[in-house]
């Protein structure tokens, strides 16, 4: 359903996404649980990451912690009762040429109480081809990324893994994983 409303803002059949992701999809589940902490100014919940997904959606309880990354700085997404957070993950923003950007997110700790959310990550087939459609490309939008399957970008989540393990760096940045994906328009 929110795959198709999205699809239908686009400009794209109705089914666009939906249509791929009902012939072949899988659903992950993560009950994340994050302990009081001390020193939570030390530590993260979460580390800054962003969703390899289509789609997730998030039940999260009411003491909060979820940040996503905007313009330099970090925001707190407030729980409301009864809401669901949905996130675009990385699938979807090459998918979409960019039209709809993954989110980096994080989860910040805190000294009083524990925190449980439940994510369910709407994951896209190995072998599905995430190139733009014709209509999300122009002048403006230029293709952002060659054409490659599911597969291809979790080799690239892969790889940005390995080289996480020998730096001291540690963060799963779509932006960073999908770069080896560009497109290469040529000299
Ligand atoms: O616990 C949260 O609010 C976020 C969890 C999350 O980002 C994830 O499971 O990928
Ligand atoms: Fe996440």
């Amino acid at each position: 359903m929110i795959l198709e409303l999205l699809a239908e803002h686009l400009g794209l059949a109705t089914d666009f996404f939906s249509q791929h992701l009902n012939a072949k999809r899988s659903l992950g589940l993560r009950m994340n649980y994050y302990p009081a902490c001390p020193q939570p100014s030390h530590v993260l919940g979460a580390n800054v990451h962003t969703d390899g997904s289509s789609l997730t959606v998030l039940q999260q309880d009411k003491v909060g912690g979820l940040q996503i990354h905007r313009d330099g700085r970090w925001f707190g997404v407030k729980p409301i009762h009864g809401a669901l957070v949905v996130n675009v993950g990385d699938a979807l923003h090459a998918w979409t040429n960019g039209h709809f950007k993954s989110v980096l997110h994080r989860v910040v700790l805190n000294k009083e109480v524990h925190r449980l959310s439940l994510a369910a990550f709407l994951n896209v087939d190995n072998s599905l081809a995430l190139s733009a459609p014709d209509e999300l490309v122009d002048e403006a939008h230029p293709r952002l990324y060659r054409p490659f399957t599911f597969g291809d970008y979790i080799q690239q989540v892969l790889r940005a893994r390995a080289e996480e393990k020998s730096s001291s760096k540690s963060m799963m940045d779509g932006n960073r994983i999908l770069a080896g994906l560009r497109f290469d328009p040529g000299p």
